[in-house]
């Protein structure tokens, strides 16, 4: 349940990552600790720093410049990869296109999923299915996104490439968060999010044509409020501007500012579902009012695409008994979002 906080703690995870295959980890010291700051991070706030993360610093630079030099092209060279129903919503989106509540967001953006073979989820799956589309410039950019979201997840893209994923960051966050939740560390795998769904947006945020702030448009909410839908979020955000705000109890919008060598990690509609609300999916939303233009990267590690997802019994006995939260199908949920989300 989130509170009044008034900044977003930072949580160094070196400690769970090096021992997260040690299936009696729960009992490492060094563990525990990072497991304790987890749980009032994602009871608190619903949002932290990561740091310690193991993703080469070199790598989540270049997304970030290669995504600003694909928003810089010309309009009619991003619409080659134009999203569309008929591609599964993948692809690129142009400033308005993308609505939160009703109002247009002013960001363009890539929107990329895991593949959807036809047939994979039948009916569920249909509306998602299809090859995710990337650009053709700038060169390399399938091959350093596929690097990039392969660390995040511990996804492996292609079978020709016989290496072993070191990373696994995200799957090793939620072995920590089964673990602070008061369960083991293997809750959210098999059929939970053993196959878990992953969804990449590239998003760029136009500057403010005047900082003083004079002729400011109607709207400059770069994205609206809105909570996200999966598991847990990595950002990867311009080390330069602060746009980024997350709402406390009180209604206040409280800051994340760029911490250099940092992913700002927070938690999605699904895991606060499996918590029965314990860890709760914090509303946040974009501003930039800064005068250039910023990128991010967000890399979404979500359930099973067709995990049936309800409270876990160990969260409602911690929560007196009470189960607070309905069911979803995870797939479902995402339809029903990337449905609305566009004009
Ligand atoms: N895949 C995720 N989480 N995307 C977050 C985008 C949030 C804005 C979207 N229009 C909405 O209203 O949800
Ligand atoms: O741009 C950001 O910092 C966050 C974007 C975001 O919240 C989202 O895409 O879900
Ligand atoms: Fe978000």
């Amino acid at each position: 349940m989130a509170t009044d906080f008034k900044s977003i703690p930072i949580i160094d995870i070196g400690p769970l990552l090096s021992k997260s295959d040690d299936p009696d980890m729960g009992s490492d010291p060094g563990v525990a600790q990072v497991v304790e700051q987890l749980d009032r991070a994602c009871r608190e706030a619903g949002f932290f720093y990561v740091k310690g993360h193991g993703v080469p610093d070199p790598l989540v630079k270049e997304v970030r410049s290669i995504a600003r030099k694909f928003f810089h092209l010309p309009y009619e060279e991003k619409l080659k990869i134009k999203m569309t129903p008929e591609a599964g919503y993948r692809g690129y989106q142009r400033l308005g296109e993308n609505i939160t509540k009703g109002v247009p967001d002013l960001h363009e953006a890539i929107d990329c999923y895991t593949e959807i073979k036809p047939g994979r989820y039948g009916a569920l799956g249909k509306p998602m299915e299809g090859p995710n589309q990337w650009p053709q410039y700038p060169p390399n950019y399938k091959e350093l996104m596929e690097e990039y979201i392969s660390l995040c997840s511990g996804m492996i893209f292609c079978p020709l490439f016989t290496f072993v994923c070191s990373s696994e960051l995200s799957r090793k966050i939620m072995r920590g968060i089964g673990l602070a939740l008061g369960g083991s560390p293997s809750e959210f795998e098999g059929d939970r999010a053993g196959e878990a769904f992953w969804v990449t947006r590239i998003i760029g945020y136009p500057g403010v044509p005047d900082a003083n702030g004079d002729n400011k448009t109607d709207n400059d909410v770069g994205c609206g409020a809105h909570t996200d839908y999966g598991l847990v979020t990595l950002v990867n955000q311009d080390d330069d501007i602060t746009a980024l705000q997350v709402r406390n109890l009180s209604g206040e919008w409280i800051s994340a500012p760029p911490i250099p060598g940092t992913f700002v990690c927070n938690i999605g509609d699904m895991l606060k579902i499996w918590s029965n609300g314990l860890y709760e999916s914090t509303l946040h939303r974009v501003v930039n009012s800064n005068a250039k233009f910023r990128v991010c990267v967000a890399y979404f590690y979500e359930p099973n695409y067709d995990a049936a997802v309800e409270p876990l019994d160990f969260c409602i006995q911690k929560s007196g008994g009470v189960r607070k939260l309905g069911k979803a199908v995870y797939g479902e949920h995402l339809v029903a979002k990337v449905q609305t989300n566009f004009a």
